[in-house]
């Protein structure tokens, strides 16, 4: 049992293993953290596009997230994915472990914590990470149990593209490029989804799920658990948790667009925290610019004579050297500061 790299037994944890204890001025410190401040709601249904766009930009600027509620995707495919990745955590442990990786480079795998090869503490989390575009290539490597998780997890994944394009699009015109800029940049976008599982753990307030980490690729999509709160924001230095809204997808910006933006818009810190009652999920899709894509800012955004803040590089030059670090450290952008 103590060898098993996974957390997701279904076995109650009695105690916090040691490697999981963080030091006192690492914690999370759950009483400080604010409940009542929320960020942005923004109805993707309204007529009045000019107000969605001027909503973003006032999101991307102040919080670097948004939750969209309205979005088009349904309800009922995303209570299925919920379900089918819960099943899918349910599986005999001998089955998971077939999938079991800590090779960040592999397109299908099943692991812990963030970056076990790396990291001082663990995390107390298990996830499923998935390559998802094109499908046509990956869905053959992902599991056929439960039997309809290629099916459910396929139709979302095509959800989460059109979605993710759509935000895209709006963040360009918000920027005041145009709306097909920032696809345009980003070229061939990749598509990879984080299934992540949070067991109940017996110490809260001694360990994170996933600590304070900014995303690396340009937007990520997040489905949230409908009943358990775990997600943190860092807003002007103090920590916002970000209550589940129902039907509703939390938004936030990656490195990249924090990038591509000249600084405008933020890659904003975020955690996961966990509690010792539930288990808790969460589905986050990420869109990534395909590894040639040249970073570097719109004229734009330079021609008022504001400097460029980072210098030009390439997605994969930048994802190797995230993947090379671990998350405790600073924003990985500052390393590509001019
Ligand atoms: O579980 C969450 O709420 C956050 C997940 C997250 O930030 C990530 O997977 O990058
Ligand atoms: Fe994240």
């Amino acid at each position: 049992m103590a060898e098993q790299p996974l957390l997701s037994t279904g076995i109650p944890h009695e105690t916090l293993p040691e490697t999981y204890i963080r030091p006192e001025s690492d914690r999370p410190k759950l009483h400080q953290v604010s409940t009542d401040n929320n960020i942005p709601i923004i109805d993707l249904s309204s007529p009045n596009e000019p107000q969605i766009i001027s909503q973003i930009h006032d999101a991307c600027q102040s919080y670097g997230f948004f939750q969209v509620i309205n979005h088009g995707v349904s309800l009922e495919l995303v209570l299925k994915m919920l379900v089918i990745a819960g099943e899918f955590f349910k599986l005999p442990m001998e089955e998971k472990l077939s999938l079991y990786s800590d090779d960040p480079s592999k397109k299908i795998r099943l692991s812990t914590s963030f970056n076990v090869r790396k990291e001082t503490f663990r995390n107390w989390r298990d996830y499923l990470r998935l390559h998802c575009y094109p499908l046509e290539r990956y869905t053959p490597e992902w599991p056929s149990n439960p039997p309809l998780f290629k099916d459910v997890v396929s139709s979302y994944c095509r959800e989460m593209r059109l979605l993710g394009f759509r935000l895209l699009g709006l963040i360009s015109l918000s920027l005041g490029l145009e709306e097909s800029y920032i696809e345009q940049v980003l070229g061939e976008q990749e598509q990879h989804m984080a299934i992540n599982y949070y067991p109940p753990c017996p110490e809260p307030e001694l360990t994170y799920g996933l600590p304070a980490h900014t995303d690396p690729n340009a937007l990520t999509i997040l489905l949230q658990d409908q009943h358990v709160p775990g997600l943190q924001v860092l807003k002007d230095g103090k920590w916002i948790a970000v209550n589940p809204h129902p039907n509703s997808f939390v938004v936030n910006l990656g490195d990249q667009l924090q990038a591509l933006s000249n600084g405008r818009y933020k890659s904003v810190w975020h955690r996961a925290v966990v509690n010792s009652g539930k288990d808790r999920m969460s589905v986050a899709s990420f869109l990534c610019p395909c590894n040639s894509a040249v970073i570097s800012p719109p004229e734009k955004l330079t021609e008022d004579g504001t400097p460029a803040i980072y210098r030009s590089y390439t997605y994969d030059e930048y994802y190797k050297k995230f993947w090379s670090r671990n998350l405790d450290q600073e924003h990985c952008l500052e390393l590509f500061k001019n």
